[in-house]
């Protein structure tokens, strides 16, 4: 049985200028112990996502429709009383994307971790700190550091000490927003580390959130790439990078440096165009204006999920032809034609 089954959910925000619907229609699993990177670019709806496994969304946010199972939960619709007491640090919690954001600047970093044992077990506050400067050890911190406040730490440690509160009561889920972010690569290497290591230690799941092919690759067992709200591409590791399916994903794969090929065998191709206005977003497949391969059809028909292998799914019209997409994806020929159309819309 998986982890968190999360079915046809889509989220809303209010906005001055309508409902911008930020997540459409997305459906997937996150299975115990596994990784599930998220990838996609700026505003695709990654942040929107994982916020709302913990409700944690903007005032002006909210699930409209679809359910978020967890243990027979609907976190979608549990009361905000189950979710603060039962769920969130215990089972599920969150890394999220900006350290100094989530830290309070007025307490130590020590007495905030203390803090969330003491509210949710029966520990002594001696108990907690106890905890806590092992936590610190774990994620490699000098526990001398616990009387620190936020601004005493670097970024790299400030982040250590969000993903110790992450761990402090052995949750079954961590979510990951962009926990790199910000870092220097040397810093984004040791905190990829630390969370795989982590989840040697107590076997939880992760949702790894980023927009970076490169890191995805490196920490992830199965991938799910987002575009304009919605689910281009799911599978593991070997179906998104070696049996990748949908153009945009090939795209995405063109335009980051691959970890394991340095210096890099091929010059980066940039996928010409950007994302549509989620407040308006165009009728058909969401990647038309953009994909090298659209067809007429395309702009007029949205793709449903189609599965192709076991747990491997894209949103495209054109599953049969995916090894052609695959053959003429890394050319930049192939992007050309896509970009010279770009350029006589743009006036
Ligand atoms: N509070 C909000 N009110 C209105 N629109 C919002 C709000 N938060 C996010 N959005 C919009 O929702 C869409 C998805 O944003 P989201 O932050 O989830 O994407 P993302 O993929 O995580 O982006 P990034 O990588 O930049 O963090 C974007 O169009 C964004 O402008």
């Amino acid at each position: 049985m998986s982890l968190v089954n999360i079915d046809g959910v889509s989220v809303e925000y209010r906005t001055d200028n309508g409902p911008l619907t930020a997540v459409d229609d997305v459906s997937f699993t996150i299975e115990e112990g596994e990784t599930l990177g998220i990838v996609g670019e700026s505003g695709c709806g990654k942040t929107t996502m994982t916020k709302a496994f913990l409700r944690l969304l903007d005032n002006n946010g909210e699930i409209s429709t679809g359910s978020i199972t967890y243990d027979g939960i609907d976190l979608a619709t549990v009361s905000e009383e189950q979710l603060r007491t039962d769920i969130r640090w215990k089972e599920i919690s969150y890394i999220p994307q900006n350290a100094m954001a989530a830290l309070d600047p007025v307490y130590t970093v020590g007495a905030q971790v203390v803090q969330v044992i003491e509210l949710h077990t029966d520990n002594s506050t001696e108990q907690a700190r106890e905890r806590c400067a092992e936590l610190f050890k774990r994620v490699d911190l000098d526990p001398n550091r616990m009387g620190d406040y936020p601004h005493e730490l670097s970024g790299g440690q400030r982040q250590r000490v969000t993903i110790a509160l992450s761990l402090a009561l052995s949750p079954s889920l961590i979510v990951a927003d962009e926990p790199t972010t910000g870092l220097d690569v040397i810093v984004q290497d040791q905190i990829c580390e630390l969370l795989a290591e982590i989840q040697d230690d107590i076997g939880c799941a992760i949702v790894f959130v980023t927009h970076d092919m490169g890191v995805v690759s490196n920490i992830s067992d199965r991938v799910a790439v987002m575009y304009a709200g919605r689910i281009a591409e799911i599978g593991t590791i070997d179906d998104v990078f070696d049996r990748s399916a949908h153009p945009y994903t090939i795209g995405l794969q063109n335009a980051f440096p691959r970890m394991d090929e340095f210096p890099a065998s091929s010059a980066l191709i940039e996928i010409p165009g950007s994302p549509p206005n989620l407040l308006d977003p165009p009728t058909g497949c969401r990647f038309e204006g953009r994909c090298p391969y659209a067809t007429e059809e395309c702009r007029h028909t949205d793709p449903s999920s189609v599965e192709l292998e076991d747990g491997h799914r894209i949103e495209c019209l054109y599953p049969e032809r995916r090894s052609e997409f695959r053959e003429h994806g890394n050319e930049p020929d192939t992007w050309k034609d896509a970009r010279e159309a770009e350029a006589k819309q743009t006036p």
